[in-house]
């Protein structure tokens, strides 16, 4: 299997095949459509309707409890679901799970390892278990020990890493037979601030070579930095979706600072834009700095803000949004559902 460039699914043909324009468009990588799930009375899964695209890396978020990792067992093929239509690069993983298995690469949010084993065994073991061809298996995981920064612990027991080698061992097992359609269950959990920035950089390497990422993570402002789009779920429903074009576009909450505080809110109060203290306390003089929130539609809204009080004379020294697009997304979603 290549090592660098995921083959085509059979099913797809070829670019110079007649009708080759409406096929030019990447199929979604995962789809899925009505799905439900229950543990007795539990519905984790009360209907999930989600579109992940192939080349993009989307942000699954939702509460504790809103049916993530289930729907990712679904996705991966380790959970039956009672009902609704799956389909990972095209395969539906109950019905054809062998075609949807050898695409899909699964990261679990706890990675057990066969401590005895050494890193580079266990990466091996899963290579073989995935039919990468032997001759090629052994320069393949030599690559991701490399990547995962892991080349120095390759001949080491798995029992000797740490929670976060753990995890990046997990990532790289993910890869091994270098799949089209990447499962990440809370991928960055126990990783140092070092391993984080690299896994952003990978996810988005691995999207922007064709793959689809869905990955699941509390930690909102680091999906912001490398999610194209968002799903949110809500006991176990797929409650909205958003863009990166949505989110440029959404109502979002800006911090405005400015040399002078009065100043600022003098302006705001003539032009009639309201406004709200940012927590940081009082400034010391009349005529300190500080900041506001100001509520802005999109970023057009608050360049149109900014341009304005530039234009007026207000001292700005920096505006940015409060929170993170998703961040804002996901407060306002719970806010709704009170
Ligand atoms: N094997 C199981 N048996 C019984 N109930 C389960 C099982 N797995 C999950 N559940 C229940 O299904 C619901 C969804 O759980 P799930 O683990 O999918 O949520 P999650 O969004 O991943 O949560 P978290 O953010 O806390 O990881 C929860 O109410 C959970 O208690």
């Amino acid at each position: 299997m290549a090592a660098d460039a995921p083959p085509p699914p059979p099913d797809v043909p070829a670019a110079t095949a007649p009708g080759a324009a409406a096929l030019a468009v990447a199929p979604p990588g995962i789809e899925v459509v009505g799905l439900r799930r229950a543990f007795g009375t539990v519905r984790a899964l009360d209907g999930v309707d989600l579109v992940a695209r192939a080349g993009a890396v989307t942000a699954l978020v939702g509460p504790n409890g809103s049916g993530k990792t289930t729907l990712l067992l679904v996705l991966a093929g380790l959970l039956v679901p009672d009902s609704g239509q799956v389909r990972i690069a095209g395969h539906d993983p109950v019905t054809d799970s062998a075609a949807a298995r050898a695409r899909t690469g699964w990261m679990p949010d706890a990675f057990g390892t066969w401590d005895s084993l050494t890193a580079r065994e266990v990466l091996l073991t899963f290579a073989d278990a995935y039919r990468v061809e032997r001759t090629r298996a052994a320069a393949r995981v030599d690559e991701l020990l490399a990547t995962v920064h892991l080349s120095e612990y390759a001949d080491q027991p798995a029992a000797v890493l740490s929670r976060g080698q753990k995890q990046r061992l997990g990532l790289a097992r993910a890869l091994v037979h270098d799949p089209q359609v990447l499962l990440l269950d809370e991928p960055a959990s126990g990783l140092d601030p070092r391993s984080r920035v690299d896994l952003r950089i990978l996810l988005r390497r691995l999207a922007d070579e064709g793959r689809t990422v869905l990955v699941s993570s509390h930690v909102l402002s680091e999906l912001d930095e490398m999610a194209d789009d968002a799903v949110f779920l809500s006991r176990g429903r797929t409650v909205a979706g958003m863009s990166e074009a949505d989110a440029a576009a959404g109502r979002r909450t800006w911090h405005v600072r400015a040399l002078s505080l009065r100043a600022l809110t003098d302006w705001l109060d003539a032009s009639g834009v309201r406004y709200r203290p940012d927590g940081a306390g009082r400034p010391e003089g009349p005529d300190a700095a500080g900041g506001v929130l100001v509520d802005v539609d999109g970023e057009t809204g608050a360049a149109a803000l900014l341009r304005d009080a530039v234009t007026a004379g207000v001292p700005l020294v920096s505006s940015a949004p409060a929170a993170g697009a998703l961040e804002q997304a996901y407060l306002a979603l719970e806010e709704e559902r009170r």
